[in-house]
Parts: structure tokens; sequence; C-alpha cells
């Protein structure tokens, strides 16, 4: 097996690379090249290892024939076009916890600088002014805190700014009550937030919903001397009302780490007074640097070469341990969604995937999303498991799941149904010896066969002579038949034979067989 080759296209602690060639992949490290050159590079690598430099657009992704998966070795994804690496069936992957705390840390560091104007006293004592008298700071004891955003560093900041004896209010729509109770921060709307605060601190990803979420109105809703901290995002606030807000000192300091446009080498808020900044720091300390590209290796190793899935935002997680048990499952999901698919020509408005005994016992995620894979190719070669569940929401397809704790005829079955015009039409399948996937079951005839390479499936009436005759058009067209599975719903009634060949069969021998007497389809399939 060739070896997956990754990209490193942004400065990463070497412990990334070391942890990919020891599972097995083969590693670039390359900074700092511009989009085109990326572009005209990309095509060759299985896995792209990024911070928040590089940009993956739909271009980049375009350009990545052979990508699979693009791991951000931190939190924030906004500069990787999601939807553009679904539709492509890219997993997209972070590491959510690894740079948290360092952060939080940030955030906090730089509230202590507003309240006691660091950086410039440090500037003009340098400067030789000894301005022991032009420095007046506040205590941030027995202040509000408003967090905007409660997620994981707003947690940690919380529990920092309590331990500072501060008061924490929260604005989160996802904050539940017992979460809040649980931090010790009083759960608040918006507009109390930003009326009651002596400092503001953002901790939301960049979304339409955050976007702009201190714009000019609401950042003249807020405490006047109010001081802010972003360690988020750049397009949290409006930078223009920010500084209007700081000139006419409404705003009594505002220290951002982000910037709407990275990297920020010009900005009309360099100068303000009561303006602080640093380059987008948040997570570089050693410790967070070493956790995060630990993290991203391991994730993305053991995706390329085991198929595990931790912390992808686009695809269902499937742990190490699950993926070699799901592994067979997986094909038998999608050879029975591909089978379905090559032989439904009606449209499908619901699809419906039904497990029983073992079967149930696993991450269901994955047998669906291979089932939808499967049933989808027939319309596009992309399709993967990634972008599979995306493209039947796109496309209206109603997806339902059902489980059967209790065994039936086989220790494990996947029974996949379709709502067509014709009606409900289903095949299930099993695993022998827990491996091998085997289909068992066929629009309600049981017939065993293992779907692989080229078939031929064919309905017939069950009569004396139809196999002889089948056999003969195929000898004398010369195909060799490897495999005969033959099931029927009555002697004498339907009858239906699925056939493995050894060459694709042409339409020529399909019409031919097409006009044998009995026959009512005929239809070439592969797998
Ligand atoms: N400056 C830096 O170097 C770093 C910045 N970050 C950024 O910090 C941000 C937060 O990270 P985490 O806490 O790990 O994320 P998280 O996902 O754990 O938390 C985000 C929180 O924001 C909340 N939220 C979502 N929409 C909201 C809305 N409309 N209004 C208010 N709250 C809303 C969510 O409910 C969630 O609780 C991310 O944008 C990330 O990119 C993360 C690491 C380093
Ligand atoms: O993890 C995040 O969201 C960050 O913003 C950290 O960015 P960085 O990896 O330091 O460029």
């Amino acid at each position: 097996m060739t070896k997956p080759k990754v990209l490193i296209s942004d400065k990463m602690d070497p412990n990334a690379t070391r942890i990919f060639q020891e599972r097995g992949c083969d590693v670039d490290v390359i900074t700092g090249e511009t989009p085109e050159e990326l572009i005209a590079r990309i095509g060759q690598y299985d896995g792209l290892a990024i911070r928040s430099s590089t940009k993956v657009t739909k271009a980049v992704l375009d350009a990545a024939t052979n990508l699979k998966v693009v791991g951000r070795a931190g939190i924030g994804v906004d500069n990787v076009d999601i939807p553009a690496a679904s539709a492509q069936g890219v997993v997209v992957m972070n590491t959510p916890f690894g740079n948290s705390i360092t952060t939080a840390e940030h955030a906090i560091a730089l509230m202590f600088a507003l309240a006691r104007q660091l950086p410039e006293a440090n500037a003009q004592t340098q400067a030789g002014l000894w301005p022991k008298n032009g420095f007046m700071g506040v205590e941030v004891t027995g202040k509000t805190l408003g967090l905007i955003g409660a997620g994981n560093i707003g947690s940690i900041v919380a529990s920092r700014a309590l331990g500072l004896k501060m008061k924490v209010v929260a604005f989160d729509p996802f904050l539940t009550p017992e979460r809040a109770v649980e931090m010790g921060v009083e759960k608040v709307d918006l507009d109390g937030l930003l009326s009651r605060a002596d400092f503001i601190t953002l901790h939301t990803p960049l979304t339409d919903q955050t976007r702009n979420i201190l714009s000019a109105e609401n950042l003249a809703k807020t405490k006047k001397g109010v001081r802010i901290v972003n360690c988020a995002r750049g397009g949290l606030i409006d930078e223009a009302a920010l500084k209007a807000g700081l000139d006419s000192g409404h705003i009594a300091g505002a220290a951002l780490d982000v910037f709407q446009t990275e990297p920020a080498k010009d900005s009309p808020l360099f100068g303000t007074p009561g303006f602080i900044c640093t380059p987008h720091l948040g997570a570089s300390t050693t410790e967070a640097q070493v956790n995060v590209a630990l993290q991203v290796a391991e994730q993305m190793a053991d995706f390329l070469v085991n198929g595990g899935v931790t912390n992808a935002l686009n695809m269902p997680s499937l742990s190490a341990e699950e993926a070699p048990k799901l592994k067979p499952y997986m094909a038998l999901a999608e050879k029975l969604g591909s089978l379905v698919g090559q032989l439904t020509r009606d449209s499908v408005p619901r699809i419906s995937i039904h497990t029983e005994g073992a079967a149930t016992e696993l991450n269901g995620k994955p047998i669906t999303a291979a089932v939808l894979a499967g049933f989808m190719r027939v319309q596009s070669a992309t399709v993967n498991m990634v972008n599979a569940p995306f493209l039947a929401k796109d496309r209206g397809l109603e997806v339902r799941e059902v489980k059967t704790e209790r065994e039936g005829d086989y220790h494990t079955l996947i029974r996949v149904s379709v709502k067509t015009e014709a009606g409900e039409r289903s095949v299930a399948g099993t695993l022998f010896n827990n491996v091998e996937p085997r289909l068992v079951e066929m629009f309600g005839i049981k017939v065993e066969a293992e779907l692989t390479g080229h078939m031929m499936y064919i309905v017939n009436e069950d009569a004396p002579g139809f196999i002889g005759r089948i056999g003969t058009l195929l000898g004398e067209s010369g195909i060799n038949i490897g495999t005969f599975n033959l099931g029927r719903r009555n002697a004498g009634g339907e009858a239906v034979l699925l056939l493995s060949v050894d060459s694709p069969v042409s339409a020529e021998v399909l019409e031919k067989a097409q006009r044998l007497p009995g026959v009512k389809t005929v239809k070439a399939l592969s797998f």
C-alpha cells in the first residue's frame, strides 16, 4: 500500500511531523506559500494540516483531487470552506480543546493589560519618562465580566474570573440554566450584558449570527467606561465603531488579538488611546502548540491509515476501536445502498435503513452514511460517506433509521428500503463470519449472493430451461460466469437470478437476454 501523503502548510510544532511519520504517512512541511502555489501543489496530497493562515477555499479544494482530510491544529475553521469540502467528500477536523486554556489565559492577560494599561506604561517607562502619575488603573475584583459565548474557552475564562472575585454574566443562547449554575455565572440576554458589564470578553465562533455582534448600535448600549477584549474572531466587532467609542471616551479600553482582516498590518485603531493588540497570539504557547500538533497529526493519521474519525465537523465520529468492527458493516451497507441505487429508476423521496441483531450495537451514523454513499453513487461518482448525507438533505431525501435489537433469521442484518412510485422495495444483507458482506434478500425473495465486481440481475418467470438459455447466451458472447445465485418467490412464480461475471456485460448482450422467453427485467450491475 502506498503511504498517505500529508502537507503541513502552516507553522506547526515539529511533533506533528514526527507523529505523521511514526503512523505511516509521508510529510512535507511547506509554509508561507501563496494561494496559487498551494493550488499548484495540493493535487498530490491525501491530507492537509493547517492553522489559521492557510485559506482552504473552494479553488484550493477543486485542485485537491486526492485530498481526503483537512486537519486544523486549533479550533476556528472559518478559514476552511466547509460546505465545499463536504460537497467534495473531504473530511474537516479540528482539535477543539488543545489550545482553549491558553486562549482563555490570553483573554485574562489582555483584561489585566487593559485594567492597568501595561503596554503603554511599559513603553513610556522604557523611554525614560517614569510616568508614575499617568497611569491610574482599575481593580478587577468586584467588577462584572460579560461573557459573550460560554463554550470551552468562555467557561475557562469564567472560572478564572470567578477566582479573581469578579461577577460573571454570560450571554449564550445555547447555555442551559443548569450549566450556568454549574459554571457559577448568571445567564443574561445580550442587552442585559451590555448594560451591566465593566469588562466584555468574546468567545463565540464567527457565524452569520455572531458577525458584528458588537455593532455600533450594541456598543452604544454598553456602560460608559467599558473595557472590551476579543480573542475570538475579528468579524465579531465593528472596528470603526470601536474606534469611535474609544475616541469619544465612552469605551475606556479595547484589546484585540484578532482583526477583521489578518494579517492586520495597518488599522485605524493603531495608536488610539486605550487600544492594545496582539497579532493573533491567543493559541501561541508551547503547551498549546504541542497539544494541537500532536492531536491533529494523530487524528489525521488515524483517519488516513485506519479510517478512524475524531472531531470531524462534517462527518460522524468513528473511534479507532470501532473502525475495524464497523468496516465490514460499512462495506455491506454501501453495497446494499448501491444495489438499490442501481435498480431504482423512479425518484425516491424516502430511504430507510433498518438494522437488526448485532448491527444495532454499533454506531449507526457511519452505516447510514455508507448506505447513502452507495445509493447516490449512481447519480454522481464523487459521492462518498462525507458528502452523501449532505447531498441527501440537499435533494430532499428523507432518511429513516430503525433498530430492532432482537435477532431475526440472521445474527446481524441491514435492510435498506426505498419508497418508490411502485411502492416500498427492500434488500437485506448480513455478514458471514462477521466479515463477509452477503446479500440475503431482494425485493421479498430470498437470494444469497456476494455483491462484487460485474454482475447481471435478471427477473424471469420460473420455468424449466431458462438457466440453460442464459448460460448459452453468455457463453456465446464470451462472458464467463463466476457465481450463480438464484431465488424465487414460489415454484413457477417470479424468480431472481444474480450472476457474477468476469467482464462487463454489453448493451447488446443485455438486449438479447431481455428477449429470452419469460424474462421480465435484465440489468447490468457493478460493485
Ligand atoms: N485567538 C486565538 O488564537 C484563538 C481563538 N479561538 C476562537 O475562540 C472561539 C471560541 O472557541 P471555543 O470556546 O473553543 O468554542 P465553543 O464552540 O466551545 O464555544 C463557542 C460558544 O459560542 C456560543 N455561541 C454560538 N453562537 C452564539 C451567539 N449567536 N451568541 C452567543 N453565543 C453563541 C456557543 O453556544 C458556544 O457555547 C472560536 O471562534 C475560536 O476560533 C480559539 C482558539 C484560539
Ligand atoms: O484555534 C483557533 O481558533 C485559533 O484562532 C488559533 O489560531 P492559530 O492556530 O494560532 O493561527
